[in-house]
């Protein structure tokens, strides 16, 4: 791992090395140093921050942020992987889908976009969309150190296509009835299945890998959690749901976080809108869904 480290502020080239379709809107980006000064992957990967990394559109020069997907046990050390959703007359997004194989992209970073407390004992993550991936970055950093449950709302099942929750999680059984206890639920996978579904993609794929971590199957509170919920199957995340885990504590000490990502109306509905006071964005007051929870001791942080 040679080679000159670039300043955060700094754009340097990479070349696109690997892009899977993830779904018919996502895919997984993999990018790899042309050569010259590089990303500091050491702190994109191994730091308490959660990171991302700016894209720049070369014909606009408008640059756009992509979080750093946590790297997978083959992956090379010298490549980036980025989950990156084509929007709809998405200026950026569009550009990088359109890109060829080894095409040169120029990019800088890390940012850093939220620092984990040193003591963070448990962790509720509440996901929509693309914002799985600094979820994924928690439950790689936290692995075998803290309790972590991922809430992860898709608006279609390709997304999340092969994902079994958990915890009974689905609006037809009711959570609060069926919320399984963490053995119970590794006991009989079966039983928490969404339904027989033919394929995973790789984004599920991780999320089960980062299960395995080292460590995280040893007790509820170093264990990772995933529940998956899909707007056009009418399974959406509840209140009730989200009062439930806070209520049912895993961790026995430590600093509580509830992390909210994901679209702006995602994080909106749930948390409050984010607000910018000059010129930077900030977490404003509580709102939404959670401020109507009793969240006592849990710290809400909108990503
Ligand atoms: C810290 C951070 C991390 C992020 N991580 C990821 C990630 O991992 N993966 C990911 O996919 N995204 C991520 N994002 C979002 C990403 O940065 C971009 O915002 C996203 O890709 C859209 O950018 P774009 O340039 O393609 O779209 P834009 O051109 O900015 O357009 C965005 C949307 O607005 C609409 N729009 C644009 N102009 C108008 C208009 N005049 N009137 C009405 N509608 C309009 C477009 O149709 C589009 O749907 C992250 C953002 C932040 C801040």
């Amino acid at each position: 791992d040679d080679g000159q480290i670039a300043k955060p502020t700094e754009f340097v080239k990479y070349k696109l090395v690997d892009k899977t379709e993830v779904s018919t809107t996502c895919a997984i980006f993999t990018l790899r140093s042309s050569g010259g000064a590089k990303i500091d992957h050491r702190q994109v990967h191994d730091s308490c921050a959660l990171t991302s990394v700016q894209f720049k559109q070369p014909q606009l020069q408008i640059a756009r942020s992509y979080t750093v997907l946590p790297p997978t046990k083959d992956q090379s050390p010298d490549d980036l992987r980025f989950l990156i959703r084509k929007e709809r007359n998405g200026e950026v997004s569009g550009y990088l889908h359109r890109l060829r194989p080894e095409a040169e992209i120029e990019v800088r970073g890390p940012g850093v976009d939220y620092i984990l407390p040193e003591d963070v004992g448990e962790v509720v993550f509440l996901a929509g969309g693309t914002g799985i991936a600094p979820a994924m970055q928690v439950a790689h950093r936290l692995a075998g150190k803290a309790s972590v449950h991922v809430l992860w709302a898709s608006r279609q099942r390709e997304d999340s296509l092969g994902g079994v929750s958990d915890t009974k999680a689905q609006k037809s059984l009711g959570f609060g009835s069926s919320l399984f206890s963490w053995r119970a639920a590794r006991a009989d996978p079966t039983e928490a299945s969404v339904g027989n579904v033919a394929a995973t993609n790789a984004i599920v794929e991780q999320m089960q890998d980062l299960k395995h971590a080292p460590g995280s199957q040893l007790s509820p509170s170093t264990s990772l959690v995933i529940d998956y919920f899909v707007d056009e199957e009418d399974t959406f995340i509840q209140a009730a749901n989200v009062a439930q885990i806070i209520e049912s504590e895993r961790a026995s000490g430590g600093s509580r976080l509830i992390l909210v990502s994901g679209p702006e109306g995602f994080v909106k509905h749930w948390a409050g809108q984010k607000e910018w006071v000059g010129g930077k964005e900030v977490q404003g007051p509580l709102g939404g869904v959670l401020a109507t929870l009793n969240h006592g001791n849990w710290q809400v942080v909108k990503l």
